[in-house]
């Protein structure tokens, strides 16, 4: 089975760009997902993330349950096997959803109030630590590969900078999919919004990625050290098409196997409405007639925030009722 393009980083900033650039356009394309390698993230980093996440789903059910996101207008905190929703049906993964660190705001907008603080668990003081040091590179290496996508396409490296301020939407999912579940839908097909995803996966396997064109599904491989990079919907937006949020779904661990991932979303300004970037004539071209609406069950929307608001409620029925009737 074929895995994903394997990327190093390194390229970049060396006299290998022009090469780099060309391939990295081309699995944005055709693939919409790729692992980078060469990232600079320290591995002691990783492994201490790691060792969190592992200890946060070993603790009492209790001691999960006191953060739990239902307590959050903002979606932060965590939920339970079978509560999040994709394609209408459970997933059979717990998690928690973490977001920047803020006081609530008021705004005109509804999705305003997505902004608000995290919830961190009592029971273990050193993973906010862990994950924040850890979101803050996922960050910075996330930017550097949008500047790099920026460049592949001809345009000025900074051309989306604009929208990654302090007020940038940022999101982060740790995950536990447990081996054995009572379906295989660890988390259903879709696509991700936001700019670019990148994945912390263990060495279990079970992403599954959907080719465009192609019908079957690819299984997106670990690669020691490497990161899963993919395309979100706002990058396709602005991109007219060009480059591709690709559907993709992670299949349950057979029973007595734990899969764990970390999931780093850089999403911009929540008030972010993307411009469509002016393509070289060359790539314009291979746009043909994409039309951002053609999936009626998945809208892509003009303001990020809106966009993004409209995702939480489908997925987090039970935090939409209790907070955003
Ligand atoms: O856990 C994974 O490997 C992927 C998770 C994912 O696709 C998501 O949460 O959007
Ligand atoms: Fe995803």
């Amino acid at each position: 089975m074929p895995g994903l393009p394997v990327l190093d980083l390194r390229r970049f900033r060396s006299g290998d760009r022009d090469a780099f650039l060309d391939e990295l356009r081309g699995a944005a394309r055709d693939v919409g997902f790729f692992t980078v390698v060469g990232h600079g993230i320290d591995p002691e980093l990783t492994a201490r993330l790691d060792d969190e996440v592992r200890r946060f789903f070993a603790l009492p059910i209790d001691d999960r349950l006191a953060i739990e996101n239902t307590a959050s207008p903002h979606f932060r905190g965590y939920s339970r096997v079978g509560t999040e929703r994709t394609g209408g049906e459970a997933d059979q993964r717990e998690q928690i959803d973490i977001g920047p660190e803020r006081a609530p705001v008021s705004g005109e907008d509804r999705y305003w109030g997505l902004v608000g603080p995290n919830q961190w668990p009592p029971a273990l003081p050193g993973l906010r630590d862990a994950v924040l040091a850890w979101q803050a590179e996922a960050l910075r290496v996330s930017q550097e590969i949008l500047r790099a996508l920026a460049a592949s396409l001809d345009q000025p490296e900074d051309h989306f900078d604009r929208w990654f301020d302090e007020e940038s939407h940022l999101h982060l999912k740790v995950l536990h999919y447990p081996g054995g579940a009572a379906t295989a839908q660890g988390v259903g097909a879709h696509k991700d919004y936001g700019f670019l995803a990148l994945l912390r996966q263990d060495d279990v396997g079970g992403l599954e990625v959907q080719v465009p064109g192609a019908d079957d599904w690819i299984g997106a491989a670990p690669v020691p050290d490497g990161y899963v990079v993919n395309i979100g919907e706002m990058l396709e937006v602005a991109t007219r098409g060009y480059l591709t949020a690709t559907r993709h779904r992670v299949t349950s661990p057979p029973a007595g196997v734990d899969r764990y991932s970390v999931a780093f979303f850089l999403g911009p300004r929540l008030d972010a409405v993307v411009e469509p970037v002016d393509l070289p004539p060359e790539l314009a071209a291979q746009t043909g007639d994409w039309d951002p609406n053609d999936d009626p069950d998945n809208p892509l929307l003009a303001a990020y925030g809106e966009n993004a608001l409209v995702g939480w409620l489908r997925s987090h029925p039970t935090v939409a009722a209790r907070h955003w009737s």
